[in-house]
């Protein structure tokens, strides 16, 4: 049981995390401390935290959400190298407030109060090996952190970077029940980068600007799990067997071609924290109660008979309010549903065996 001064000391800790100071934690050296400036609070706006923050996706996202007009405050949260990164970004001339948490011990005082987690904390993939290698290690800091967000954060929002996303979503949950806290709604596996890809590589055949391209991409986020619905394509258009079967490779296979170009030196990070701020982006705007916000999210879910799969699913003020159906697919894609299914199940016992040990 906590002491009565422990509980005070946690108390204040949330009312200052309440009532945030207007600028970066990180002191500058022209003499004038932050406590002394003459800031009156953050702007309106969600507090997010990003754990993981100093890695290679880390610091493009971190970057990339101090731009995004709807954060206010922004903690920075990582085992090393957090107060570099935060006193680097904390200069960028935007409304966001900085702040960054370095080490286990400081991992409440970066959750409390925030809306939205954003988790690319882990370690990527080496040349030769699958999102699945990196179980052993990203399963227990996942976990780690899934238990703080539990304790300092329980309504937030969580979108789950760390690889396998198969498996890491499903620990996500069994922790979160485990704490009589889960929220299906506000858990989401961020698959938005098959979606970007698929989005590229379509136009590129087609001959179009990627933006005006939309390809659902559902089942998971490793190989054959990654099932892009070619079929059902904005604006409609037809494909050949050859452009269909190269573009499902390319799709599948997208971050191995990442992985195997930068030849031991990690895995996707730059267009990661592209379609990770695209995601979180719209987990805000959806909290901010816009209408018709869609994005395909690897969620808890009843469209298939697995308890997670990837789909379109509306997002607003409480996370997720719709999940879509897979809609019609063709005997190609019936093929690939299988295929996906069967090593999705398999990863999903995984991870809930993992958390539930
Ligand atoms: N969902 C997706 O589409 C994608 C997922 N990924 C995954 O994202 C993860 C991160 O990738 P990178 O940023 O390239 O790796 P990285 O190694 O460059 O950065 C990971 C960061 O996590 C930090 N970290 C390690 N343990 C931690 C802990 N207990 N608490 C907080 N931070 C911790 C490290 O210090 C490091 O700064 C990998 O698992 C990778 O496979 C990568 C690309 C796409
Ligand atoms: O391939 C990897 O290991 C990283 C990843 O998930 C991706 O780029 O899609």
């Amino acid at each position: 049981m906590e002491s009565g001064a422990s509980v005070k000391q946690r108390i204040a800790r949330i009312s200052a995390h309440l009532n945030p100071p207007a600028i970066s934690q990180v002191e500058g050296s022209c003499g004038l401390r932050t406590g002394n400036c003459r800031a009156k609070g953050g702007s309106p706006g969600f507090k997010v935290a990003i754990l993981g923050a100093a890695g290679g996706i880390g610091q493009p996202l971190a970057m990339l959400m101090k731009m995004n007009p709807l954060v206010s405050v922004l903690h920075l949260y990582d085992v090393v190298n957090t107060p570099g990164v935060t006193a680097d970004i904390s200069h960028m001339d935007t409304g966001a407030v900085v702040r960054g948490f370095l080490g286990k011990e400081q991992l409440e005082d970066a959750l409390i109060g925030m809306d939205l987690v954003i988790i690319p904390a882990g370690v990527p993939r080496k040349p030769g090996m699958t999102r699945d290698d990196l179980f052993n290690i990203n399963a227990g800091i996942v976990k780690t952190l899934c238990e703080g967000i539990s304790k300092c954060c329980p309504k937030a929002i969580v979108n789950l970077i760390s690889n396998p996303v198969n498996s890491t979503v499903p620990i996500a949950a069994e922790v979160f029940k485990k704490a009589g806290i889960y929220d299906p709604r506000k858990l989401l596996g961020v698959t938005m980068l098959d979606v970007v890809r698929a989005n590229t590589f379509v136009a590129e055949v087609l001959g179009l600007d990627p933006r005006e391209v939309d390809v659902p991409v559902v089942g998971g986020h490793a190989g054959a799990t990654i099932l892009p619905l070619l079929s059902q394509v904005k604006p409609p258009c037809s494909f050949t067997v050859e452009e269909t079967e190269h573009l499902t490779s390319r799709i599948q296979n997208g971050g191995t071609e990442v992985v195997e170009a930068k030849a031991g030196a990690g895995s996707a990070t730059l267009s990661m924290a592209y379609a990770a701020v695209k995601f979180a982006d719209a987990c805000l705007r959806g909290l901010r109660g816009d209408a018709g916000v869609v994005e395909c999210a690897f969620v808890s879910s009843q469209v298939t008979e697995l308890p997670f799969f990837a789909t379109r699913v509306r997002l607003g003020r409480n996370g997720i309010e719709e999940i879509y159906p897979l809609g019609p697919l063709n005997e190609y894609e019936r093929a690939g549903l299988e295929k996906a299914k069967k090593e999705l199940a398999g990863s999903i016992e995984k991870g809930i065996s993992f958390a539930t040990k």
